[in-house]
C-alpha cells in the first residue's frame, strides 16, 4: 500500500544541518497496525508526516499504491490528505470555539457533503467513539481523552483508508489512553491501517509490526 524507498530527510544548511532520516526503507500493507518507535529525536514525527504526504523526503521516493507520490500534484496530494488520510495528534487541534459535533462536521464541510448528511455522520462517529451524550460540549468542556476521541471521529468524518496518528497517547492517562488505544484496535479490526508514533513500550501489544528508529535509520522491523 505504502512504499518508502531509499529516503532521506535533511534539515538546515552548513553547522546547523540536521539528519532527521537515513535512507529508510519500508513498506506498509492494508490492515497492518504499525508502530514507529525509538528515542526523542530519532525520526519518528519526521518520518510518519511523510508518509502522510504531510512533509517531503529530501531524497528518495515514497510510493502510494504504486504511484510515485512526488509525481502527485498539489491539489492530489490534498485529496490524499482529506479522503485518504486521517490524522490523530498529540494535541488534539481541536477547534475551540466548535462544538464537540461541529469539530467532526468541519472535514465533510470543505468535502461539501450537505448539512443533514453531516451531522448524522458526525453524531454516528462520536457514538461510536463513547461521547453521545457530549456532543454540544466544546473542547474545553472535555477531558483529555475525550477531545482525543472527538479528534479521532474527526480524522474518520470522511472514511479514511489510514490514520496517521503522532503520540495519540502522549497527553493522556493511562486509563483515557488505553480507551483511545481500544478504539484505534476496533479501527483496525474493521479494515483500516494505522500508523502511529510511540515512545511507550507497553503500547506495541496493539501493534502487528513495529518500527524502531535510531539517530534516523531504521534499526529493526519486528513483524508479529
Ligand atoms: N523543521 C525542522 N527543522 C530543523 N530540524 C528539524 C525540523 N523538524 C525536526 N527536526 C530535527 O529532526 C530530528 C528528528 O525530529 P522528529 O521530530 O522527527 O523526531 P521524533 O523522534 O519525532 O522526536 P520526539 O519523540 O521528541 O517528538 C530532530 O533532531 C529534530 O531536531
Amino acid at each position: 500500500m505504502i512504499k518508502v524507498k531509499n529516503v532521506w530527510k535533511i534539515y538546515g544548511k552548513g553547522e546547523a544541518k540536521t539528519i532527521a532520516l537515513k535512507n529508510i526503507n519500508l513498506e506498509i500493507e492494508k490492515g497492518e497496525f504499525v508502530m514507529i518507535m525509538g528515542p526523542s529525536g530519532c525520526g519518528k514525527s519526521t518520518l510518519l508526516n511523510i508518509l502522510g504526504l504531510l512533509d517531503v523526503p529530501t531524497k528518495g521516493a515514497v510510493h502510494y499504491k504504486g504511484r510515485k507520490t512526488s509525481s502527485m500534484s498539489e491539489n492530489e496530494r490534498a485529496v490524499f490528505r482529506r479522503k485518504i488520510g486521517g490524522f490523530v495528534f498529540q494535541q488534539f487541534h481541536l477547534i475551540k470555539t466548535l462544538t464537540a459535533l461541529e469539530n467532526v462536521e468541519l472535514p465533510m464541510m470543505l468535502d461539501e457533503k450537505d448539512k443533514r448528511y453531516r451531522r448524522r455522520k458526525a453524531k454516528k462517529l462520536l457514538k461510536m467513539v463513547g461521547l453521545e451524550k457530549r456532543i454540544n460540549h466544546y473542547p474545553h468542556q472535555l477531558s483529555g481523552g475525550q477531545q482525543q476521541r472527538v479528534a479521532i471521529a474527526r480524522a474518520l468524518a470522511n472514511d479514511p483508508k489510514i490514520i496517521f496518528a503522532d503520540e495519540p497517547t502522549g497527553n493522556l492517562d493511562s486509563k483515557s489512553g488505553e480507551v483511545v488505544m481500544n478504539i484505534l484496535k476496533e479501527l483496525n479490526e474493521k479494515g483500516i491501517t494505522i500508523i502511529m508514533v510511540t515512545h511507550e513500550q507497553e503500547l506495541t501489544r496493539y501493534a502487528s509490526k513495529i518500527v524502531k528508529l535510531k539517530d534516523g535509520e531504521i534499526v529493526e522491523i519486528v513483524e508479529k
